[in-house]
């Protein structure tokens, strides 16, 4: 039951039940972070000016809050993959026997450089108001988790990718030894499932961000935290498409 060759319980409706519950991480992070306006300094290299450090503040904060997080453990699940991975020191805790489902080729996928790239070149312009409070810190923190919830979401895929080859070797095998990265793609498509998500992302968006008050007609004129439809096109256009090039990336290295 529990040895690495066998499913550990592992099964499409589980790990999709997964990914509905990561929606709600995600959306959480988005209702923070729109807490502050876009706070710019926060991301220029030039006005952090730190003493011994070349970066953003952003950078500043992920990296050193990835280096502590690693001590403590963090990058030992499989589910986790850091931003920074080479200045990463080694975990000083007690390791914990997570349950290995995975190909060993797992673990050199990690995307979070484009994820980074799309998240403060694409989206971000997108969900913050301009202006400045001088929060940078605090808003430096918003964005590294949001930028973890939807990069788990994403690396994910591997054990999506995972469970699907199990269900149908003979249909994924040939793909993968001719490396038919297209057919790959299209196998792995759910059409169906991915509108759901879509549909689903923006619903909870709209009820999460909802204000609440106990003056019921006070509700109706209230503006939400963020436009949920923001939530729906973060999915449609970014996390989707990623999640589903880390699943074929699996899956052409699972026979290796
Ligand atoms: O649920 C799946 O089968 C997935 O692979 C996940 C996912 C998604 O990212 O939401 C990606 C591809 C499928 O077309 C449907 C949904």
């Amino acid at each position: 039951e529990s040895s690495p060759e066998s499913g550990n319980g592992y099964t499409l409706a589980s790990v999709r039940e997964a990914l509905v519950k990561q929606e709600d991480t995600i959306i959480y992070g988005l209702i923070e972070r729109a807490k502050f306006p876009s706070n710019s300094h926060a991301y220029d290299k030039d006005y952090a000016a730190i003493k011994g450090f070349c970066g953003s503040l952003v950078e500043f904060v992920v990296k050193n809050t990835e280096a502590l997080q690693a001590k403590a453990g963090r990058y030992k699940n499989p589910e986790e993959n850091p931003f920074f991975p080479e200045y990463l020191p080694p975990s000083m805790v007690p390791s914990y026997p997570f349950t290995q489902i995975l190909h060993p080729g797992a673990a050199s996928i990690n995307i979070n450089k484009s994820i980074w790239k799309m998240y403060f070149q694409e989206f971000l312009p997108l969900l913050a108001t301009s202006g400045d409070d001088g929060n940078y810190a605090q808003t430096a923190a918003t964005d590294l988790s949001l930028l973890q919830a939807i990069s788990r979401r994403i690396h994910y895929g591997k054990f999506v990718a995972e469970v699907k080859f199990r269900d149908a070797p003979q249909d994924y095998e040939p793909l993968i030894r001719a490396k038919d990265k297209e057919g790959l793609m299209k196998l792995l498509t759910f059409t169906s499932v991915e509108e759901m998500v879509r549909k689903r992302v923006e619903k909870k968006a709209a009820v999460f961000g909802q204000e609440v008050s106990l003056n019921g007609e006070e509700e109706d004129n209230q503006k939400p935290k963020f436009d949920p439809s923001l939530a729906s096109r973060l999915y449609q256009k970014w996390v989707i498409p990623f999640t589903k090039e880390v699943q074929v990336d699996y899956l052409l290295r699972r026979l290796d």
